[in-house]
C-alpha cells in the first residue's frame, strides 16, 4: 500500500521495482550462492570472490570503486591470513546533492545444511513468499536493496537526487578487522564531504511493522582459559586425584550471571546511565508483541515478563553470555578423557556510559576471585580478544525525518523507533570518527532469522526494502536542499 501523497516519480519507481522483481531476486541468488563465511579461514578465498562480485556491481552502476587492501591478521595458531579488501565506492559529487555513504557487509555466519536447514543455505529458495539462504537478511539482501534502489534511478533515466559513497566489508562477523584504521585515515579524504551514514544491518522489532534504529549495544568478547598440563588425561587413572580444569572453568562460568539474568560481576551495573522517565514512557509506547517475539526465538518461556522489562533487559542494560568451550568434548558418543586445557568463551553487551577497560578489570578480578577459592594449582588465562562500544543517534537528525516519511509512503505508517541489543560496531566508528549524523534503516523483519538456521528474507521485505531506499534517496535530497537553501538565504540577509 503506498500513502496518497505519493508523487508521480515514486509511483514510476515503485512500478519499475515491483516489474523488475524476478532480476533483483536472481542478483541476490547469484550472491548467496557465494559461501563467503569469514568465522573459518579456509572459506577465506570465497569471502574475496563475493567481494569483487559486489565492486562490479558497483562498478557497472557507473561508480568509481576501491578495494582497499587491509594487510593481514593472526590466526590463534599464529598463521597470518590476508584479510578480503574493503570496497569504497563513490557516484556522484553534485554540490547541491547530499551525499550519502552506505555501509554494508558481504561474509556471513557459516551455515551447512545438516545444521537443521529445511534447503541448501547457499541456494536462495523461495518459500511461502520468503526468501531463505544464508546472507538472505545478513546482510546481502539488504545491500542489493539499496544497488537496486540505484539501478532503478539510472535504468529510468532519472537524475540521481544524491551522491552515494559506499564502505562494504567482508569481516563484519568477525568484528571488522582492520575497518577502524580505514575510517580513521579516510577521514579527512574518502568522508570529507559525507553528510549523512546510513547503515541498514539489523531488523525490525515486529514481523510486520517497520522501524528505524537509533542505538545499539556495544560487545566485549572474553576467553577465560583453564590448563593444568600439556597432555589430556584418562579419567581413570587421572580422574578424582586432579583438578580438572573443565570443573574449574564451569565454576567460573556458572559464577557470571544468576537466574534472573543479573551478571554477578561486582561494579559492572555502576556506570550504567540511568533510565530517565521519558525514555521509561517511550518503551510503554512501542508496539511490541512479546507473544511474537517469543514464537520467534522458540523458546518456551522469556526470564521477564513485560514488554518494557524486555526492551530494557535488550537495549540498555548489559546482558552476558556464554557461547561454547573449546578444548571440551561435543561430539556424540562417550570419551574418558580428560582435556588439559579448556577455553571458556562468554561476552557482555555494553551499554553507555560503561568503559570497556573497566569492564575487563572487573571481569579479570571477579574470574580471579572465584578460581583462587578452589584452590587449584591450574593456570588461569582471562583475555579480551575484541571490544565494540555502544552507540546512539540524535533521532532528530535530518536522516531520521527523511526514512520516516519515506517509511511512511512505502509502507503506509509510522516506523517504530528502536534500539537494537546486538552490535554493529561501525555505527559507532563512523559517529565518533567522523562526527557526523548515523542512521540504521533496516529492511529486515524480527522473524528473519539473522545468524540462524533457515535464515531468510521475505520477498515483500526485499522488494519494499528496495522502494523504500528509492524513497529515501529523494526524500533526503528534499530535505536536505530545503535546510541548505535557508540557512543560506538567512546568511545573506
Ligand atoms: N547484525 C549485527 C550483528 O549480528 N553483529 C554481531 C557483531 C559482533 C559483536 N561481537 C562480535 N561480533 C553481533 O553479535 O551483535
Ligand atoms: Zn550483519
Ligand atoms: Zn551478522
Amino acid at each position: 500500500m503506498s500513502s496518497s501523497s505519493t508523487s508521480a516519480l515514486e509511483i514510476e519507481i515503485f512500478q519499475y521495482t515491483d516489474a523488475h522483481q524476478s532480476d533483483f531476486i536472481e542478483n541476490l541468488k547469484e550472491w548467496v550462492a557465494v559461501e563467503s563465511n569469514s568465522v573459518q579461514p579456509d572459506l577465506r578465498k570465497e569471502v574475496v570472490r563475493m567481494m569483487a562480485l559486489a565492486a562490479d556491481r558497483l562498478a557497472a552502476l557507473g561508480a568509481t570503486v576501491n578495494l582497499v587492501n587491509l594487510g593481514s591478521h593472526q590466526l590463534p595458531d599464529g598463521q597470518d591470513l590476508p584479510l578480503p579488501p574493503v570496497i569504497l565506492g563513490e557516484l556522484g559529487k553534485d554540490p547541491q546533492n547530499p551525499t550519502i555513504c552506505f555501509y554494508g557487509h558481504v561474509d556471513v555466519q557459516p551455515a551447512k545444511k545438516e545444521d537443521g536447514w529445511n534447503t541448501d543455505p547457499y541456494t536462495l529458495t523461495e518459500i511461502d513468499g520468503n526468501l531463505y539462504g544464508r546472507g538472505a537478511t545478513d546482510n546481502k539482501g539488504p545491500v542489493l536493496a539499496w544497488i537496486n534502489a540505484m539501478e532503478t534511478f539510472r535504468a529510468l533515466k532519472l537524475a540521481m537526487p544524491v551522491n552515494f559513497r559506499f564502505v562494504i566489508e567482508g569481516m563484519e562477523e568477525v568484528g571488522s578487522l582492520g575497518l577502524e584504521n580505514l575510517l580513521e585515515e579516510e577521514n579527512q579524504c574518502f568522508f570529507s564531504d559525507v553528510d549523512y551514514f546510513v547503515i541498514s544491518d539489523n531488523l525490525w522489532l515486529s514481523n510486520k511493522k517497520p522501524a528505524l534504529t537509533y542505538g545499539s549495544r556495544g560487545n566485549a568478547c572474553f576467553f577465560v582459559e583453564v590448563e593444568c598440563g600439556s597432555k589430556d588425561l584418562h579419567s581413570g587413572t587421572f580422574g578424582g586425584i586432579i583438578h580438572e580444569p573443565l570443573m574449574d572453568l564451569i565454576t567460573l562460568l556458572d559464577s557470571l550471571v544468576d537466574p534472573t539474568g543479573c551478571i554477578q560481576i561486582p561494579g559492572i551495573y555502576d556506570s550504567v546511565a540511568a533510565l530517565r522517565e521519558e525514555e521509561r514512557k517511550l518503551y510503554k509506547s512501542i508496539e511490541f508483541d512479546l507473544e511474537e517475539h517469543k514464537n520467534n526465538s522458540g523458546v518456551k518461556k522469556f526470564i521477564f515478563g513485560t514488554n518494557e522489562e524486555i526492551l530494557l533487559h535488550l537495549w540498555r542494560y548489559p546482558s552476558l553470555s556464554i557461547h561454547g568451550i573449546e578444548g571440551a568434548f561435543h561430539e556424540p558418543g562417550i570419551k574418558t578423557v580428560t582435556p588439559a586445557k579448556v577455553i571458556g568463551k562468554f561476552s557482555i553487551r555494553q551499554v553507555p556510559h560503561m568503559d570497556l577497560l573497566v569492564v575487563k578489570q572487573q571481569v579479570v578480578e571477579h574470574l580471579k576471585a572465584v578460581f583462587s577459592k578452589r584452590n587449584s594449582p591450574n593456570k588461569l588465562k582471562v583475555s579480551k580478544p575484541l571490544g565494540s562500544k555502544p552507540w546512539l543517534a540524535d533521532v532528530n537528525d535530518l536522516s531520521y525525518k527523511a526514512a520516516r516519511r519515506a517509511i511512511k509512503t512505502v509502507f503506509g505508517e509510522d516506523p517504530d523507533f528502536i534500539r537494537d541489543g546486538s552490535t554493529v560496531p561501525v555505527a559507532r566508528m563512523f559517529q565518533t570518527i567522523t562526527q557526523k549524523s548515523v542512521m540504521m534503516l533496516p529492511i529486515g523483519a524480527a522473524d528473519d532469522g539473522e545468524h540462524s538456521q533457515n535464515e531468510k528474507i521475505s520477498r515483500h521485505n526485499y522488494i519494499k526494502g528496495t522502494k523504500l531506499f528509492a524513497a529515501f534517496f529523494l526524500e533526503i535530497s528534499k530535505l536536505h536542499r530545503h535546510l541548505h537553501e535557508t540557512s543560506h538565504t538567512e546568511t545573506n540577509n
